[in-house]
């Protein structure tokens, strides 16, 4: 058994699944509320030179994940998925489910999440936070204009290429912010992570998804060239009065 299959606790049925398709999960790379990460290899048995390549798979085990996730938001992500292609969107190689569990086949960035990055390197210089955020911004932009609204934007969900580009992922919690007719509907339900979530959306208000995406970038690039979060209380009542009070600095050195 493989430690993927131990983490997992994958039948060895599954486990034949996944070989007979070319596929055999590796070490776990991370982790989230309802799903985990692996390293993946992927041979593709019908193309003549069998080549083999390195991929990262998301397992989500719906026997373990609350009712409003199971028939609520990950249709919601599996539906959005299938339909988004973009430089700087994680590219979905394939996505199958076999009996409570969903793989999510895509891209492995090899440098890692940009929090990850942070927290090992340091702050990003000024220039190459520029080049990070016109790629984040453009698949924002992407994404934005096909009616499609993150809402869980955060350094853990901008993933790092080996040649260091930036990569969105994470579509847990989007959604569509039109209805069939065009008409904008906002939201009600808090997504995401406190640190990154907008003021309307903290006081509890309905809230247009696509500004709230557009806060929650600023925090990022907060983060990235300061290596500190501009708002960071774990109450959201403090949280919130932080934000409208504007007690933020920046490092010294940010000009
Ligand atoms: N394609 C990938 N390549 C490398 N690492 C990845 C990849 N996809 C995800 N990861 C790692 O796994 C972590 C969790 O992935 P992801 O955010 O998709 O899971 P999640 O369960 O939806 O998380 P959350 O509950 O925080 O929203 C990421 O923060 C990242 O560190």
């Amino acid at each position: 058994m493989t430690s993927a299959a131990q983490d997992l606790l994958l039948r060895p049925s599954e486990e034949l699944t996944l070989s007979s398709r070319g596929y055999r999960l590796m070490h776990k790379l991370g982790e989230g509320s309802y799903a985990q990460v692996f390293l993946a290899e992927f041979t593709n048995k019908d193309a003549d030179d069998k080549t083999t390549k390195l991929l990262a798979c998301k397992v989500v085990d719906v026997s373990k994940a609350p009712k409003d996730f199971v028939k609520k938001f990950l249709p919601r992500e599996l539906d959005i998925l299938v339909r988004i292609n973009h430089p700087h969107i994680i590219h979905i190689h394939s996505i199958f489910q076999r009996k409570t569990k969903y793989f999510i086949f895509m891209r492995h960035a090899e440098n890692g999440d940009l929090l990850e990055f942070i927290l090992k390197k340091g702050p990003i210089s000024e220039a190459q936070s520029r080049v990070w955020m016109r790629q984040i911004a453009l698949a924002i932009q992407y994404l934005h204009d096909m009616e499609i609204a993150h809402r869980d934007l955060k350094c853990e969900n901008a993933l790092i290429t080996s040649n260091y580009n930036l990569k969105l992922a994470d579509f847990g919690f989007s959604r569509f912010v039109t209805d069939g007719q065009g008409r904008k509907l906002t939201s009600t339900t808090y997504c995401g992570s406190l640190s990154y979530a907008a003021p309307e959306v903290l006081r509890g208000m309905p809230y247009h998804p696509k500004i709230a995406d557009i806060w929650s970038l600023g925090v990022i690039l907060y983060i990235m060239v300061n290596k500190a979060m501009p708002f960071d209380d774990t109450n959201v009542k403090r949280l919130h009065e932080q934000q409208v009070n504007r007690r933020w600095k920046f490092r010294s050195k940010v000009k």
